[in-house]
């Protein structure tokens, strides 16, 4: 067993497991099983789907009827299936989550689940944990131990056909989308969890979670990737032999013919009886293909295949039979002016008079409401809401030929539709209102306008929108009768596809069917023209086809900035081309560098393993990084210098990503922090990293630090020198015994690390963490009023930069007014006469770009002192030459608010205003 040789798992096979060891193989039967550890046997009939198994699966009957030659027996005999370690491994049960009910890459975005992405090679995108958990939990699985290092084996095309797989923790070689990608190839078939139809738990290591403990309850085999690649390589020469037989019977039939026309040949050697591993439909000839008239096939197969009764709608059937319900009584409910009671109910404002039928685009809303009211014997009068702005003129008459929403209101009141006219010479009407929530604010009471038409309505109304919670559609839906339509199963879309694949003569695997119905996101139209466009150039689609059409057709689609950064920083996010990271950079080029600002502290480096010292030197790399993309972003703002988005990009999205991507460590929330202030710490890590991670987040609030100085914060507290030499240690400088030399240290380094006094008390303060001692406990007062001294009185060299202020080559400077402007005093007053004077400076300063000027630095340096004591935000640089000015944060780079970090630090006497500042 070459794996136990090269598998860390198997390493510790030896070991007794926590369940009772080693297990040979698993039982055949389902009954619950003991964790006594004793080896069972599977049997293979069970590995087949059976007609009483819970409805979750598609089950076409093909898959009964085919024992694929792979069947479970042989492949068990041949090795698969084999002993797991029952290794215990500290993985939460989320571990164990379903990967297959990710949403799905074509979905539109901004929903918050996790990315199956689609964009880039097969196991580009798809990060691993990436599944329901969305951005949060994303990348929390383990990497394969020996990924990449296994040859991936080849076999027959569908030699998995009929076998259910469930994939369980992490797979020695590959990524799990990797392993659900080569079963599907092979035509098998994945699912989420483990129930009766499962044939296989695929798993390298048994970490007890509730997939593993199930298929022990059911006696599912566990099967090791090794098993999994025997099982496909082994069905290899049975595809030869399989061939060799198809072939041999084509030749035969062909031999018996009397020569004829090709055609006649092709025709039946289509009909010839196929290998028993080619479970592929073909229903309909190519030469049917040929023969459909013209006119059907100019048509779009989505029309083409419109149902023609609301029973072949898929899905949805319940909601169907509501509308139908809701129809069909309508007139008697509304319109039957006979009794008092009906005539109540017509001005009833909470009457249903209306229904509203939302869901997704392409999951046949307009369709079941045009067959119900076609069914019913009305005639429906499409509108596009869209199209029918504004509100109608309250008098009708001035509406005749006029606007659109007064043809509505016409059309909803016309006596000549109401219950008294002869209702055999009229047909009943109904108003179909598509895309209600493509109203507009703008559309001047559009809405307001349908409900009074409802209200007024001698006709029924169906109101068809994609998004039910539109604020627009608040008030309408108390007037309808709410019909919420929701996603086909993939199971259900797939049939009808593959009805649709028979039906124009393409051969299709119904696995490749499922992946194009489960990337569709329940869009069945999507998927139709899908498969439409693919049948232009192949007759025989397999997985792989329709997973290269869903990647390349990805591309065209709209992807959510959080997607955008989910994949730049994911596993796989080292292995994006660099126009495929600049595509997702600039999804949205404000939102993605916010989120990657945002996130890229949260993320393990996989360049950097465990080394945090490395990590660190990542993190601030990426910082300077971000920092550089500000200075771009405002040359973008305010100088309208386009033509640096992309450097923009690269500098705030890119190089940061590509930096940090790796694995992503939750933040947890602390309420213990001794301040009082929620606080997010890494969960179970202690000692100095502690204050590490709240440094981190007190220096990765926006609004409290710039991005420079933040950096420059981070490597200081990351590396802990300064925790360290303070407190960790116990032996820093201002312990030493020659009190000036240990002043010195200290504000070299703080300087070194544009450390302010404000920034230094931050740290202390954040340092007594959950009840750490005050480092600064037992150092003289004389030693930290030197410290004070010996820091002011460096001040004077200090200069401050501002992105604003950064000249970049061939660029026009920064207007002095916008400067002034920026350094306007803030609200209350207190630095008035400071901000107008640094405001002044500036404007000098601002002139005097292009070399040093010490008097500058000293004009600068008593406004400076003030208005740090007020709190407002500047960048303290030690480089004494160079452009100086006070750095005001970039509009639209900060969270919003105040934050509990200024609060922290001493800083919340400012208003938000000067803190914005
Ligand atoms: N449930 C379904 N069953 C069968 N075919 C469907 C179904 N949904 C959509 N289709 C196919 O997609 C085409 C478009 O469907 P339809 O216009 O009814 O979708 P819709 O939900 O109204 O979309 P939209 O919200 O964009 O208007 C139909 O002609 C049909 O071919």
């Amino acid at each position: 067993m070459g794996r136990r040789k090269t598998s860390k798992y198997f390493a510790t096979d030896k070991q007794k497991p926590e369940d009772g060891g080693e297990k040979e193989e698993l039982p055949a039967k389902r009954k619950a099983k003991k964790d006594d550890g004793k080896s069972v046997r599977s049997s293979p009939l069970k590995k087949f789907h059976k007609a009483d198994d819970d409805d979750d699966d598609f089950v076409p009957p093909s898959v009964k009827k085919n024992s694929v030659g792979a069947t479970p027996s042989k492949k068990l005999k041949s090795g698969s299936g084999r002993a797991v370690a029952q290794k215990s491994v500290d993985i939460d049960d989320d571990e164990e989550e379903d990967v297959k009910k990710t949403e799905s890459p074509l979905k539109s975005s901004g929903r918050g689940r996790g990315g199956r992405g689609a964009s880039g090679a097969p196991a580009v995108g798809r990060g691993r944990g990436g599944g329901r958990g969305g951005f949060m939990n994303f990348g929390e699985r383990k990497d394969p131990p020996h990924k990449g290092e296994k040859e991936v084996p080849e076999g027959a095309p569908d030699c998995l056909g009929g076998l259910t797989f469930v994939i369980s923790g992490t797979l020695d070689s590959l990524e799990r989308e990797e392993a659900e990608d080569l079963i599907k190839r092979h035509g098998g078939r994945v699912t989420g969890s483990v129930s009766k139809k499962t044939n296989y738990l695929l798993c390298d290591e048994d970490i007890a979670g509730a997939k593993s403990t199930k298929a022990k309850e059911l006696g599912t085999p566990f099967l090791t990737e090794d098993g999994l690649f025997d099982m496909i390589r082994a069905s290899k020469p049975m595809k030869a032999l399989a061939q060799a037989e198809s072939k041999k019977s084509v030749e035969k039939v062909a031999a018996s013919l009397p020569k004829k026309s090709p055609q006649n040949i092709e025709a039946k050697s289509t009909s010839a009886p196929k290998a028993p591993i080619e479970r592929m439909k073909t229903v309909a000839s190519p030469a049917k293909r040929k023969g459909q008239n013209i006119q059907q096939s100019s048509l779009t197969w989505t029309e083409k295949y419109r149902p023609k009764t609301p029973n072949e709608i898929v899905g949805n059937q319940q909601l169907v039979k509501q509308l139908h319900t809701w129809l069909a009584h309508w007139n008697e409910k509304f319109l039957d002016t006979g009794t008092k009671r009906n005539g109540k109910k017509q001005n009833d404002a909470s009457a249903e008079k209306a229904a509203i039928l939302s869901g997704s685009p392409g999951m046949g809303k307009t369709t079941a409401a045009k067959l119900v009211c076609q069914m019913l014997g009305f005639q429906a009068i499409e509108v596009n809401a869209s199209d029918s702005r504004g509100k109608a003129d309250a008098k009708i008459s001035k509406g005749i030929g006029g606007s659109n929403a007064n043809s509505i209101k016409e059309l909803v009141s016309n006596e000549a539709l109401s219950a008294n006219m002869d209702r055999s010479k009229h047909p009943k009407t109904v108003l179909i209102m598509d895309e209600v929530d493509g109203m507009s604010a703008g559309d001047r009471g559009g809405i307001a306008d349908l409900i009074a038409s409802i209200k007024i309505s001698k006709i029924p109304i169906i109101c068809i929108c994609n998004d039910r919670y539109s604020q627009k559609l608040k008030s309408l839906v108390n007037y309808c009768s709410d019909l919420r339509f929701r996603k086909p199963r993939k199971q259900e879309i797939a049939k009808r596809l593959m009805q649709i694949a028979n039906a124009e003569g393409l051969e299709v695997n119904e696995i490749a069917l499922e992946e194009l119905a489960d990337r569709v996101n329940g869009d069945i139209r999507m998927a139709i023209n899908q498969l439409q466009y693919m049948s232009l150039s192949l007759s025989v689609i397999k997985y792989d086809d329709i997973r290269q059409r869903l990647l390349s057709s990805a591309k065209d689609e709209d992807i959510s900035p959080f997607t955008a950064v989910d994949k730049l920083f994911g596993f796989n996010g080292g292995k994006l081309r660099m126009d495929e990271r600049i595509d997702l950079s600039m999804s949205d080029p404000d939102l993605v560098p916010l989120l990657i600002q945002e996130n890229y502290i949260n993320y393990r480096p996989s360049s950097a393993g465990r080394d945090e010292v490395k990590r660190l030197s990542l993190i601030a790399r990426a910082a300077e990084s971000i920092s550089d993309g500000d200075i771009f972003n405002v040359q973008i703002r305010r100088n309208q210098q386009w033509q640096l988005s992309q450097s923009s990009s690269l500098a705030s999205c890119i190089i940061p990503a590509a930096l940090m991507h790796g694995q992503r460590e939750t933040l947890e929330q602390v309420k213990d922090v001794s301040h009082g202030e929620p606080l997010r710490v890494l969960p179970k890590v202690r000692c100095h990293f502690c204050y590490f991670t709240l440094i981190v987040e007190t220096l990765t609030d926006p609004i409290h630090v710039l991005p420079r100085t933040r950096q420059r914060l981070l490597v200081a507290a990351g590396s802990c020198a300064y925790l360290k030499v303070v407190r960790t240690q116990g032996k820093g400088p201002l312990e030493l015994t020659v009190t000036d030399e240990a002043v010195k240290k200290v504000v070299e380094f703080m300087n070194a690390y544009s450390i302010s006094q404000e920034d230094f008390d931050s740290i202390v303060e954040l340092s007594k963490f959950q009840g750490h001692a005050n480092p600064l406990e037992g150092i003289p007062p004389a030693v930290k009023s030197a410290l004070t001294r010996a820091y002011n009185a460096q001040s004077k060299s200090r200069m401050v930069q501002a992105a604003d202020l950064v000249p970049l080559p061939g660029m026009k400077k920064a207007p002095k007014k916008r400067i002034a402007a920026m350094l306007e005093p803030p609200d209350d007053g207190i630095g008035e006469e400071n901000g107008d004077n640094l405001a002044e400076n500036e404007e000098e300063n601002s002139s005097d770009t292009e070399g040093p000027d010490a008097m500058i630095g000293e004009k600068l340096q008593s406004e400076l002192q003030s208005l740090n004591s007020e709190g407002i935000e500047v960048q303290l640089e030690l480089k004494g030459a160079g452009n100086s000015s006070a750095k005001r944060k970039p509009a639209g780079r900060g969270k919003g608010g105040s934050t509990s970090a200024e609060k922290k630090s001493g800083r919340g006497s400012g208003t938000a205003a000067k803190r914005k500042r």
